[in-house]
């Protein structure tokens, strides 16, 4: 049995279309539980799901969603090009695998992390664009691209992503990226929201919580809501799924929202962009 999906806003990209401002996140979701989590979460009423190579779930995601009867229309999904996979070859062949585990279309395609320290990030985002116009993927954007990486796709005469998805939460509020991304219309996808479950922690935010009644993950997600920016928290609970989902019947203040950007302090829940160059 699947819930009345929420009235979910859409935020309109620089390509035209539209993406639902909250959805699912699947790092760390096991591949053997994926399908099993991601059909809860379908039951729950998400409709927006975020995978990536590098997670090694995305088949799990496209099991759920081809067994779920849901309309393709209904679904957006996002998958991410691995950082092994940035040279022509490698991305196309990265590209077929996406498209067989997720049923034959990706809704937004990501460089997920940009090298920068080793290749020229135009070259990758050159791929990207010939993988969108050969292949049934609807946008490109990327993912921890800092503003001199969105520069060079400029300088480069290269099209502008239509998001990019960066780490910022109440810790790390990454605003100088997501200024650079307002400048030249691209969208803010704001990962580990919860700081991977470190705000549960913070003594400031269970008293925002208290004076709501609401609770900390429900105040710290309708804070991105309400900075503008896409969000797709993970959770493997199905009660905290539907929590996470209870977003739209409530409004922090400017005073709350302010005081909850107060807590940046600079701290990263995950890596830095500029050194990051894992290639699994
Ligand atoms: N592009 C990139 O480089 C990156 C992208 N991402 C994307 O962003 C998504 C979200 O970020 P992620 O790193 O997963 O972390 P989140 O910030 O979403 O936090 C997830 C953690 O919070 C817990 N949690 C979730 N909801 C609740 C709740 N209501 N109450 C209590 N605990 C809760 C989860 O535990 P439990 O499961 O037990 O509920 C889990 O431990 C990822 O899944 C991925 O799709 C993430 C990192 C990097
Ligand atoms: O989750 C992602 O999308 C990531 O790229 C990160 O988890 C990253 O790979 C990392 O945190 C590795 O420790």
């Amino acid at each position: 049995m699947t819930a009345p999906t929420p009235q979910i806003p859409l935020i309109d990209l620089n390509d035209g279309r539209a993406i639902p401002q909250l959805g699912f996140g699947t790092y760390q979701v096991p591949p053997a539980d994926t399908e099993k989590v991601v059909t809860a979460a379908l039951e729950a009423g998400y409709r927006h799901f975020d995978t990536a190579q590098m997670y090694g779930n995305e088949d799990g995601v496209g099991r759920a969603i081809a067994a779920s009867g849901v309309p393709r229309e209904e679904l957006w999904l996002t998958t991410k090009l691995n950082n092994s996979f940035h040279e022509r070859s490698a991305a196309l062949e990265a590209t077929e695998r996406s498209l067989e585990a997720l049923g034959g279309r990706i809704d937004l395609y990501l460089v997920h992390w940009p090298l920068a320290m080793h290749d020229d990030v135009a070259r990758v985002w050159e791929v990207m664009e010939e993988v969108r116009s050969d292949h049934p993927v609807d946008s490109i954007g990327v993912s921890n691209f800092t503003p001199a990486n969105l520069a060079r796709l400029s300088e480069a005469g290269l099209s502008t992503p239509t998001v990019n998805q960066i780490e910022s939460n109440p810790y790390f509020v990454n605003d100088a990226v997501r200024a650079a991304c307002a400048d030249r219309g691209i969208a803010v996808e704001a990962w580990s929201p919860l700081a991977q479950g470190a705000v549960f922690d913070d003594p400031q935010l269970t008293a925002l919580s208290e004076q709501v009644d609401r609770s900390v993950s429900q105040v710290v997600l309708r804070w991105v809501l309400q900075r503008g920016d896409i969000v797709f928290p993970k959770s493997s609970n199905p009660e905290r799924m539907r929590q996470n989902l209870e977003l739209f019947d409530f409004e922090l203040t400017d005073e709350q929202m302010a005081s909850i950007s107060a807590l940046h302090n600079g701290t990263r829940s995950g890596p830095d962009p500029d050194t990051f160059d894992w290639r699994g």
